[in-house]
């Protein structure tokens, strides 16, 4: 039997790692990383700031002496287990090079690169760590990265040679590229980048320079199927490779002139960013001139239908083939009048993500990963700007789609009748010959019920060339409805936009083949410092469950505990009392509920605005007007529906009182919405992020589980087990044995009620088939329980 322990932990985070460990699962590797951070957590979360004091006051009253955890056989303590042999994280034999003090990355033979971000030449490293290897956690000290076989593709798409990625790696390591790391790398090499699929008047072309491995790809049977009839393969010379000039960088006419440079190189020079990242792609760029001027390009014709397939059956074959456009020859579609107002000055961190999707003067295909706020729609804009053909937009709702239009008349010169919505309410085409297409992933994937409208407009879509596809959140669209898209929308070039490539179900792979590899991912921490987005303290409050509550709670089934959970009273005086003394700083707060019955009733109770699935386009439109504009309104209640998309700067204060399971992804979507803070200018100014936690229920686990990716993002969550003077908080609901009773009554009928159910049912029908979207399938949700009157606040 393992051997139980009891611990008395006396700071916040020893605490957690203690709740982490209380619960009987398996500690997860994710797990482990938090509670491995626990420390560089602490770090960050020291500082001024009403948050800190509270969960300073109420540190000496955390103690969980009386919740005993099991540890398996051998190990005394949770740190311990992560230095097993098991884990191969036992280090004391390893052999370091002399100079290792000089050196910043721990490189292990499991393709984990450590890079100590406190060194002295850690800034020169990390540009090309984030070009070759995937970020998994960057906090203050240590990031770790991992080499992957999609994280070398996008190296390779990039133009890094495998030579050059060892070469650099072995030259910062302080214990050498373990060989069976640069063997990995160099195989990946041998086929990666090799193969191209390109769109050339108007058609597909298998393309690569290698005659030989174009002959054995056409004698695989799926490949040979895919091929245009009696079509030849072709040769010609590669194209030379030009400066181009992305819009709204302060010398987009200065870089035209750059002779045969790379453009990414062009601007890592000229916007003054020197040192030994930028020598190591200067170098490495140069080398790749000079191969591609003389290099002859084998070509075979594809069918159009097909070019899905072949990129997965060359993904397969380990040839990833890179989609690429080569716009700026492409005479048959024509040309888009737009361009960036004058005024309009792209971000440094933005005009990175371009310079990788238009690093070698074609538009790749791929996904770029920022922060929520920091600016994804002027990225989409730009490369709509650089390409300048027939652009469509897939967002995830009709909200969003005016959102994006509006964007485009706000950034571009772009007149308005050349760019239109197709939505469930809109449409109408551009006028002339090319344009912009906003519309949704709903409206191009359900083909059922089409009126006849929105099936003249599809086949619009569908019976032309758009230069470049657009995909917002692209991390929520199932593979099923983006294989839809692809059918039905003939793009050139694809770009995904995401804040958090995450998926709980390990389906992110699948864009790597169906859009391309990732091509650029933020670091938070430093846009956050940067003032790009808001600072954030986030807290973890501990709500303790009173006794009938928790009796019931630990009866019903498992289906019904997140309802106990949400109702928890004393969750409802946390929220109470945090919206009052938020509201009195002058604070605007949104407050999220999954489930959606708390939700109304938490809104109703307090006289707040709400939204949900069911609530009305104009409704929702009226709604965050009266919230953004109105002094009146300082909170509004938002379920699910709010997640991602919606632009509320004035938010600063986020209150989470229902969430989805285990989620990384809504946790960090949610923390977005208070990331673009309008005042996040003000000095010392910081946002806030609570997470309402009924204590010693499931929701403990979800939210150690929800927090990983934060975590990893640099983000300290502070334990907070009782807000301060909460007792003698005025007003407070359910604050008498009677009131609470009356809850539970009605929680316990609901329970009892599957009415609640179908009206989650419906939500998530919403959002998982068409991907966080304001409508369920084929159009509006309706809502049958009668909820009416969102507006429960006086005086509208
Ligand atoms: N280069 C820039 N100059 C000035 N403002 C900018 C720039 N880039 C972005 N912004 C502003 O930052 C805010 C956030 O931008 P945006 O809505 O594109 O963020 P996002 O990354 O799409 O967020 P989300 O993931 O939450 O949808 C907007 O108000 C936008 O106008």
């Amino acid at each position: 039997m393992p051997p139980k322990r009891k611990a008395n932990f006396s700071s916040p985070s020893a605490s957690k790692s203690k709740r982490d460990s209380r619960v009987s699962t398996p500690v997860s590797s994710a797990q482990k990383t938090t509670s491995d951070k626990s420390k560089d957590r602490d770090e960050t979360a020291k500082g001024p700031g009403e948050l800190s004091r509270l969960a300073a006051n109420n540190a000496q009253r955390f103690d969980l002496t009386d919740f005993p955890y099991t540890l398996p056989p051998g190990i005394t303590d949770i740190a311990s287990a992560y230095f097993q042999p098991a884990q191969k994280r036992d280090f004391t034999d390893l052999a370091l090079k002399a100079n290792h003090q000089n050196l910043p990355l721990w490189i292990d033979g499991s393709g984990k690169i450590t890079l100590e971000n406190f060194h002295e030449k850690a800034r020169r490293v990390q540009e090309f760590l984030i070009a070759v290897a995937e970020p998994t956690s960057r906090p203050r000290f240590m990031h770790e990265y991992k080499l992957t076989i999609h994280s070398l593709y996008a190296a390779v798409s990039a133009g890094l040679t495998t030579k050059d990625i060892v070469t650099t790696l072995e030259r910062f390591s302080k214990n050498g590229l373990p060989p069976n790391i640069a063997e990995f790398i160099t195989e990946c090499g041998k086929s990666y980048g090799k193969v191209k699929l390109v769109l050339r008047n108007t058609k597909y072309f298998l393309e690569t320079t290698d005659g030989a491995l174009l002959q054995q790809l056409l004698k695989d049977p799926e490949i040979s199927l895919c091929r245009v009839e009696g079509a030849e393969a072709t040769r010609t010379s590669a194209p030379t490779i030009a400066g181009l000039a992305i819009p709204g960088t302060k010398e987009a006419a200065g870089m035209r002139e750059a002779e045969g440079l790379n453009h990414g190189v062009v601007r890592r020079r000229r916007s003054g960013h020197s040192g030994m990242a930028e020598d190591i792609y200067a170098l490495l760029n140069e080398d790749d001139d000079d191969a591609d001027e003389h290099d002859i390009t084998h070509a075979i014709e594809i069918k159009d239908d097909k070019v899905s397939a072949v990129a997965a059956r060359c993904l397969a074959l380990h040839y990833p083939a890179l989609e690429e456009y080569d716009f700026r020859h492409d005479n048959v579609n024509p040309d888009l009048e737009i361009d960036l107002k004058p005024a309009t000055q792209i971000r440094q961190y933005q005009e990175q993500c371009l310079s990788k999707m238009f690093g070698n003067g074609r538009a790749k295909s791929g996904i770029i990963v920022l922060p929520c706020g920091a600016g994804k729609t002027l990225v989409g804009i730009t490369a709509a700007c650089t390409i300048k053909k027939g652009i469509v937009v897939l967002a995830t709702g009709s909200m969003s789609a005016i959102q994006w239009r509006d964007e485009f008349i706000k950034w571009t010169n772009i007149k308005p009748s050349s760019i239109s919505i197709f939505s469930s309410d809109q449409k109408s085409t551009f006028a002339g010959t090319t344009g912009v297409i906003v519309t949704t992933y709903s409206m191009v994937t359900n083909t059922r019920n089409r009126a006849r409208d929105a099936a003249s407009m599809m086949e619009f879509l569908g019976s032309r060339e758009w230069g470049l596809v657009i995909l917002d959140e692209v991390h929520v669209v199932p593979a099923q409805t983006f294989r839809r898209v692809v059918g039905s929308i003939k793009g050139h070039s694809k770009l995904g936009l995401t804040a958090t490539l995450l998926r709980e179900d390990r389906k992110v792979d699948d864009l790597n083949c169906l859009i391309g590899p990732k091509l650029y991912e933020a670091n938070w921490m430093e846009l956050s410092q940067q003032g790009h987005i808001a600072r954030v303290q986030c807290a973890e409050v501990w709500c303790p469950m009173p006794a009938d509550f928790y009796d019931q709670y630990l009866t019903t089934s498992p289906r019904n505990r997140p309802l106990f959970c949400a109702m928890n009273p004393r969750k409802f005086q946390a929220c109470q009392y945090l919206i009052k003394y938020h509201e009195n700083r002058g604070d605007k707060i949104i407050v999220f509920s999954d489930n959606v019955y708390a939700l109304e009733i938490y809104a109703k109770k307090l006289m707040k605005p709400f939204l949900y699935g069911g609530t009305s386009i104009s409704e929702r439109q009226e709604i965050l007007d009266y919230f953004r504009n109105s002094p009146a309104c300082s909170t509004l209640f938002l379920s699910k529906i709010g997640d991602t998309s919606l632009d509320l700067p004035e938010a600063t204060v986020l209150i989470q009182v229902s969430a989805q399971y285990g989620s990384r992804r809504q946790e960090a979507q949610r923390l977005g919405r208070v990331l673009r803070a309008k005042r996040r200018h003000e000095d010392g100014f910081n946002a806030f992020f609570y997470s309402l936690v009924s204590k010693d229920t499931v929701e403990m686990v979800y939210s150690a589980k929800r927090q990983v990716f934060l975590v990893d993002q640099g983000y300290a969550f502070r334990v907070i087990t009782r807000l301060k003077n909460i007792e003698n908080t005025p007003g407070l609901a359910f604050a008498t044995p009677e009131a609470e009773h009356d809850l539970l009554q009605k929680v316990l009928a609901e329970s009892e009620s599957s009415a609640w159910k179908k009206e989650e049912e419906k939500e998530a029908a919403g959002l998982l088939a068409d991907g966080n979207m304001f409508y369920g399938r084929g159009g509006r949700a309706a809502r049958k329980r009668g909820f009416r009157g969102h507006w429960s606040r006086p005086g509208l």
